[in-house]
Formats: structure tokens, C-alpha cells, sequence
């Protein structure tokens, strides 16, 4: 095995263990993939400010989420597919999460079903949930995360439909994949995924098949998922929902000032401040660059999290300089999984934690909860000076105008 140093270099074992079909999907933004990029672009614009000659003997990246302590305020965010990339990958990352000691997310969209993750882990993991047209179905799969001990939901709400991305159209992406000639010949390559992936039976979306009353073909689950998300979801329905959970509420997905707002009037315990690593909207602003005008909008009255972009520790203290009270990771810990399962989702967490370590400590800072804009040098535009189209009187006010609706 290659010496791992970075999660640049996860992503490069991941690419050459996991099937094309599979990484492709892992790896895609929507459309032109402008906001998949400036995700990280943007991470670095802003630039670190050394200090020097401070006692940096006694430091610590511990954190709390929610009321969580965790080894570092960096939480798994929730990936679906997880097991076409690693067999029971999903389990493999949960064990990872847990042993290392921070937050696990088990997407709605997962291979393995909550069931499966309660059984092979000791400390409760978040739930992930997709809004489904069939309430029913919502309703059950909500008693079912409770019954599996899940400690929060994590609604998200950026995704009622699925963004377009090219190369999962143009792969037939599907769970199992289709054994096309060119998935064969790809497959043929990959024998170390595939031996893995013959030895488990895990390898339909495991939260659904069973449990949803009309899926009768797997083969056409994505099909079916696109079908099922509810078009009709708003904010009375997630306050709803919200009614339903006894435990900590996470909205997921949010990018504007006002619908951050929202999302506290609905009480959520914590927002994700997130464009779901890029693969939605395609055109819309980075995470970090929207995460200023959020802050200002609800600092205090929820915790603000962050996603989308994060592929190292020095993003991580970044986003917590600019006011995040924690982050999530996708890909990071992704690129693991699919390098070498169990071992590369702590190697992940390693790297970024040993990152955030020894960035903070060049910074002069011995503890996470003492890193703030002091910290960071961010161009004066940063934020940029966007404005409505069509808007008269707004010109120039910038994201703050905009992005909170107070732009007249
Ligand atoms: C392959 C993949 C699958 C994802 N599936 C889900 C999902 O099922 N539910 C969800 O809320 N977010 C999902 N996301 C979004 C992540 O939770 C997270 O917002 C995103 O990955 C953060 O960006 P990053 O990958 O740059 O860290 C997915 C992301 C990826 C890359
Ligand atoms: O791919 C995704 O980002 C995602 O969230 C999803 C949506 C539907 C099915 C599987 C995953």
C-alpha cells in the first residue's frame, strides 16, 4: 500500500479500486460542475495568519456537536450508495466514526439499512431523511431510525429533484450495476471491489427495498427514488416531520439567509449551511462564501455547520474561523471507503484532524473554540458584490443585501 498523506491521495486509490460507474457518481458535480469547483477554489482564497512564540504544548480539536463531544467538529455527512463503493460500506464508516469519535450519517439512499448499521455499531448514529411522496413510508422509516437508537435526523432539503449530473446518465448508473460489455470490461479490472461485493448480500438500497409497498424490480430503485421524492415539500411539511422526531433536528441544505431563518422558526437544533458538495444547483456560490451573511443572519439561535468543499484540515479551521460551530465531510471521508474501506475512512479522519492540529498551532491557537476571523487573511471581495438582476435600488449592496432579502 502507497504511504497516505493526503485525501488527494485517497481519492487517487478510490479512483483505481472502485468501479468507474461508481466512482463517477461519487466524484460529480451537476451540469458545468462551476459550483463543485469554486467549493474548493473558494476554501483557498482565504489565506491563514502565522503567529510565533506561543505555547503550543497543551492543545486539543475536541469539540461538541449539538451535545455531542466529539474528537473534532467534523461529522460524516450523509452519502447515498455508500455500499457500491466498498461492500457494507456503510458499516465500515459507521465503525470508523465511532471508534475515532465523531458523528456518523446513515443516508435514507443507503445499500445497507439502518437495521444493518444498529446491528454492527455500539454509539447511535444521525439518520438522513429523503422526503417521500408516501407518507407512510416516511412515517415508518422515521419509527424505524428511532427504534435503531438514532440520536438525530438530518432532513435534508435540497434535493426534491435530482440535480443532472452527465456521467452518471451517460454510465446507467445503477445499484447493482448493469452488466453492460463496457461495465464487464471495467468490472474485469476491479476484481478486489468484486470479490468483496460477491461475498455480501448487501447491495440494494437496503432502507427501501422491503419497506416501500410498490418496488417490485431493484433494478429500477433509482428510477423509483427519482419518482417518490415529494415535489410538494415546504416548510409547513418540515415542520410537520419535525413533530415526528423526538430527537435533535439537523436541516440540511441551506444557502440562504432567509431560509436559514426558516429553518430556526422550525427549530431546528442545527443547520447545514450546504450545496450538497455541488452536485444541485448548479451556478450557485460556495458554502464558505455564503456561510458570512448566515452567520450574521442566525449565529447563536442554531449551530451552523458547514459542507461542501472540505478536503482538509486547513478547510475545516477556515470554516470555523468564519463562524461555522462545526463541518461535515462527504467526499473526504468517501475517497477512503472506496481506497480501503474501514482503515481508509479513519485514515481520512486522521489526516484531517492531524491537519487541523498542526494548522492551528502555526496559528497560534491551541483549541478549536478559539479560532476566529482573527485567524484568516480574506480578500475584501469575498463575499462579492452581487446584486438581483433587474433589482433598482439594490445595486451594490452586496451578498448581505441579497442574501438576507433586504436588498429594495
Ligand atoms: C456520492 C454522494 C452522495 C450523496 N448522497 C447524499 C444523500 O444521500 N443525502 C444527503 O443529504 N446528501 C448527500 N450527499 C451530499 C453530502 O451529504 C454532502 O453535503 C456533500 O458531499 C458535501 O460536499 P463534499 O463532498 O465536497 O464534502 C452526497 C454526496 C456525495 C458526494
Ligand atoms: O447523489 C446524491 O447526491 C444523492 O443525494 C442521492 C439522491 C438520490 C438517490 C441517491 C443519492
Amino acid at each position: 500500500m502507497p504511504t497516505v498523506t493526503c485525501i488527494e491521495d485517497l481519492k487517487r486509490l478510490h479512483k483505481r479500486r472502485a468501479p468507474k460507474m461508481f466512482f463517477d457518481y461519487a466524484e460529480s458535480g451537476s451540469w458545468t460542475e462551476q459550483t463543485f469547483r469554486e467549493n474548493t477554489t473558494d476554501f483557498e482564497k482565504i489565506r491563514l495568519r502565522q503567529k510565533v512564540a506561543v505555547d503550543m504544548s497543551d492543545r486539543s480539536t475536541v469539540g461538541r456537536m449539538l451535545d455531542q463531544k466529539v474528537a473534532m467538529p467534523v461529522a460524516l455527512a450523509p452519502v447515498g450508495m455508500t455500499g457500491m463503493q466498498n461492500a457494507d460500506g456503510e458499516i465500515k464508516a459507521a465503525r470508523a466514526a465511532e471508534k475515532f469519535g465523531v458523528p456518523f450519517t446513515l443516508s435514507t439512499m443507503s445499500i445497507c439499512s439502518i437495521e444493518d448499521v444498529a446491528e454492527h455499531t455500539s454509539a447511535p448514529f444521525w439518520f438522513q431523511l429523503y422526503v417521500m411522496r408516501d407518507e407512510e413510508f416516511v412515517d415508518r422509516i422515521i419509527e424505524r431510525a428511532k427504534r435503531a437508537g438514532c440520536s438525530a435526523l438530518v432532513l435534508t432539503l435540497d434535493l426534491q429533484l435530482l440535480g443532472q449530473r452527465h456521467k452518471d446518465l451517460k454510465n446507467g448508473l445503477s445499484a447493482p450495476p448493469k452488466l453492460t460489455p463496457a461495465t464487464m470490461l471495467d468490472l474485469s479490472t476491479k476484481w478486489t471491489w468484486g470479490l468483496e461485493m460477491l461475498r455480501t448480500k448487501r447491495r440494494f438500497f437496503g432502507n427501501i427495498v422491503g419497506h416501500a409497498s410498490d418496488v417490485e424490480d431493484t433494478r429500477s430503485l433509482m428510477k423509483w427514488t427519482a419518482e417518490q421524492f415529494d415535489l410538494k415539500l415546504d416548510w409547513e411539511k418540515v415542520r410537520k416531520i419535525a413533530q415526528k422526531w423526538d430527537g435533535k433536528l439537523i436541516l440540511k441544505g441551506i444557502l440562504d439567509a432567509g431560509d436559514a431563518r426558516k429553518a430556526v422558526e422550525c427549530g431546528a437544533d442545527a443547520i447545514v449551511v450546504s450545496n450538497h458538495g455541488g452536485r444541485q444547483l448548479d451556478g450557485a456560490l460556495s458554502s464558505i462564501r455564503i456561510l458570512p451573511s448566515i452567520v450574521r443572519e442566525v449565529k447563536g439561535e442554531t449551530e451552523i455547520w458547514l459542507d461542501s468543499g472540505i478536503r482538509s484540515g486547513q478547510d475545516v479551521l477556515k470554516a470555523l474561523a468564519l463562524g461555522a460551530d462545526a463541518t461535515m465531510i462527504g467526499r473526504a471521508w468517501l475517497y477512503g471507503l472506496g481506497a480501503m474501506g474501514e482503515k481508509g475512512v479513519t485514515t481520512a479522519l486522521e489526516v484531517i484532524r492531524k491537519e487541523l492540529d498542526l494548522t492551528m498551532a502555526l496559528c497560534g491557537e491551541r483549541d478549536v473554540a478559539d479560532l476566529g476571523p482573527h485567524n484568516l487573511l480574506v480578500p475584501r471581495d469575498f463575499e462579492g458584490e452581487w446584486q438581483e438582476s433587474g433589482g433598482s435600488a439594490g445595486v451594490a449592496q452586496g451578498l448581505r443585501g441579497v442574501l438576507t432579502g433586504r436588498a429594495q
